[in-house]
């Protein structure tokens, strides 16, 4: 059997604590291998049904990159006006992607008509397939942070214009785009608390005993 020792476990702590969302990237690329094993391990996650519904895009072409970034640009530019005063001018000064400089660009889908699993979990939950996605790029997420490596999740998309700027099929849905690299520093607070937008808030306000 597999045993886990306390210094490993605190080691995983640390690994907790010190994973980020990044957006500040160098532009100097990932070794060789260096994503495909980060997909290797995000495949090892639980997945409803065994139905490893996850689909990774590996987004090298030029044009599709910058398609990405204009639908970036026009989503954010929305998104501030959706705020006014003081918290606008707040949300205009975070960076919220690091598309312009990552070296790696990766979209994530969920597919909702793989046969592979045969259904089960997923009559009563059909959403267990994304929740199945989302757990992989957590884990995706750790095991870079463990090799160096920094991950920023993007959100501030139309998603369906990722479907045509991806030219992948109708029956996927789009989980999210991730840009990967080496980050220009590490931290332990997230980055929105150091720009004073929201804070980290103990366990206990979200837990609940009935
Ligand atoms: C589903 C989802 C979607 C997004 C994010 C996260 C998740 C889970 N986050 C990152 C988010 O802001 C970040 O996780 C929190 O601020 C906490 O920081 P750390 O991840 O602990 O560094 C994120 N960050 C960003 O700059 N642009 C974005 O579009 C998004 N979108």
């Amino acid at each position: 059997m597999t045993a886990f020792d306390d210094s490993f476990r605190q080691q995983l702590r640390e690994l907790f604590v010190w994973r980020r969302d990044v957006r500040r990237f160098r532009t100097d690329p990932l070794p060789e291998g260096a994503l495909d094993r980060l997909i290797d391990i995000a495949c090892l996650s639980p997945s409803v049904g065994l139905s490893q519904p996850w689909r990774f895009v590996i987004v090298e072409e030029r044009a599709r990159r910058d398609a990405v970034i204009e639908d970036f640009k026009a989503c954010n530019a929305a998104a501030l006006s959706s705020y006014s005063g003081d918290r606008a001018a707040r949300y205009a000064s975070l960076k919220l992607s690091g598309l312009i400089e990552a070296p790696v660009h990766l979209a994530v889908f969920a597919d909702k008509t793989s046969d592979i699993g045969h259904g089960l979990g997923r009559a009563t939950m059909p959403e267990t397939t994304e929740y199945s996605v989302v757990a992989a790029i957590t884990a995706m997420w750790l095991a870079a942070r463990a090799d160096g490596i920094g991950l920023g999740w993007v959100s501030i998309l139309t998603p369906a214009r990722m479907h045509d700027i991806l030219d992948v099929p109708a029956s996927w849905k789009f989980i999210g785009y991730f840009c990967l690299g080496y980050p220009q520093e590490e931290c332990a607070r997230p980055e929105l608390e150091r720009a004073d937008w929201e804070h980290r808030r103990p366990a206990a306000e979200f837990t609940i005993r009935r």
